[in-house]
């Protein structure tokens, strides 16, 4: 019997076979930890553990990038605290402000590689799919006890199987296929499974980096595009990397559920207010104005996102009365966006750029809503107050659709503007 990219995956980290419904205690190859939950990993790994160090400094990443920089006082001081304690832990791998968000940022440094079971105190980690790794979040108990002992445990997952068939049409893309994915099976479709994303090796690590994201919007525990196709091998000639040869889709996997979609037929696809699995095909929609068109996030702030966008932009202007914010996803994107052009198109259609993290997202800084206000976002979750008011709403779309909607001021095909 074949095994699941999961299941080969924690069999290496278990060090014996296993498969979906067992618990095992796994090997991790990688702790993530950023500034956002912090302060509550290291007071639980040193106060409650009694740890003193982290079990090896080389395998502990610790990113600042959900308020980065700092917006308050606080943030200031929680910030401050975890530079203090990376230097005095001696972490070989951190990036501070600027440098972007975790989960592009992990891949761009090659830490993130295929193979791997990365722990994250993040629910997106399930980011680190897109090149192959079994990538899970975790809360602040389960983080501490990883950095502790270099161990977890947890159940192995079944795995639920997205089958995409046939090439997208213009202006369409991942981030479509995902949204149609969890209006397909729901929030809650693929609740603790694994998310096997299979037909998509066309597609750039960038564009599996949002379908990875995207995974834990319909529960995954994880969310994973086998390393193969030509989107991986550009990443591995670029990085150096050399996928290990026992990973594979295997003959007879079990799967606990095969959901296929067609591509050749798929319409941009819009979560509207305030569920993500709330989504429409953009022809459904009718017409809705915005206020505010915000592109970024570790879902659609990478380098591939502002170039597409860049594409719709290039010589048009935002509408009257709309705001356009770019914030990239890693200081990586935005030095590609500014060699390649991309950047000077964003600045010349009237975009404000900001610094690579997570800005906006969570609502805490650089660009929070107004109660009324609608915003047209290409990140990954809708829930009312996500990002300020909870009286705005927030439409989820792809970069492609961002760009449209930014220029005619309401949610439009990139088509309308490109004839
Ligand atoms: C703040 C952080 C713990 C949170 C998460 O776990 O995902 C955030 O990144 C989010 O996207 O809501
Ligand atoms: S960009 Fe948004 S979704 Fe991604 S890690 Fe940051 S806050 Fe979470």
């Amino acid at each position: 019997m074949g095994q699941t990219l999961a299941e080969q995956i924690l069999s290496r980290a278990a060090g014996r076979p296993v498969s979906a419904g067992e618990n095992i205690v796994a090997r991790v190859d990688l702790a993530m930890m950023h500034d956002s939950i912090s302060p509550s990993i290291i007071k639980i790994l040193h106060q409650e553990l009694g740890a003193e160090q982290v079990w090896d400094r080389d395998r502990v990443a610790v990113v600042v990038d959900h308020v980065a920089p700092a917006a308050t006082i606080q943030n200031a001081e929680h910030q401050l605290a975890l530079r203090r304690w990376v230097r005095q832990q001696q972490i070989t791998h951190f990036f501070d402000v600027g440098r972007g968000i975790s989960h592009p940022v992990l891949v761009e440094e090659g830490l993130a590689r295929p193979g791997m079971l990365i722990l994250g105190s993040d629910s997106h980690s399930t980011a680190y799919g897109a090149v192959g790794a079994f990538g899970a979040g975790m809360g602040s108990t389960d983080m501490a006890l990883a950095l502790a002992t270099g161990q977890t445990w947890l159940r192995v997952p079944e795995t639920v199987r997205i089958l995409a068939r046939g090439r997208f049409r213009p202006g369409v893309g991942a981030k479509d296929l995902g949204l149609r994915v969890a209006r397909l099976i729901g929030a809650d479709g693929a609740t603790y499974q694994s998310v096997e994303w299979h037909g998509v090796e066309e597609l750039s690590v960038g564009e599996r980096m949002t379908l990875a994201t995207l995974s834990i919007e319909i529960g995954g525990k994880a969310g994973i595009i086998p390393p193969t196709g030509p989107g991986w091998e550009e990443h591995a000639a670029r990085r150096g990397i050399i996928a290990p040869s026992w990973l594979c889709v295997e003959e007879g996997a079990r799967y606990s559920r095969t959901v296929e979609v067609d591509l050749d037929t798929l319409e941009p696809q819009i979560s509207v207010p305030h569920f993500v699995d709330n989504v429409r095909d953009l022809s459904e929609l009718g017409r809705v104005e915005v206020d505010v068109v915000y592109i970024g996030t570790c879902t659609n702030g990478h380098a591939n996102d502002m170039a597409a966008a860049a594409r719709i932009l290039k010589g048009r202007k935002v509408a009257r009365g709309v705001r356009l914010l770019v914030v990239p996803a890693s200081s990586e994107a935005l030095q590609q966006a500014t060699a390649d052009g991309t950047l000077a198109t964003l600045l010349e259609a009237g975009a404000a750029i900001g610094t690579p993290g997570c800005g906006a997202c969570i609502g805490r800084h650089m660009g929070v809503l107004a109660p009324g206000e609608v915003c047209l976002f290409t990140g990954n979750r809708n829930f009312r107050g996500r990002m300020g008011s909870p009286e705005a709403q927030i439409y989820l779309a792809s970069p492609e659709v961002a760009a449209a909607t930014a220029v005619l001021g309401y949610i439009a095909h990139p088509a309308e503007v490109m004839r």
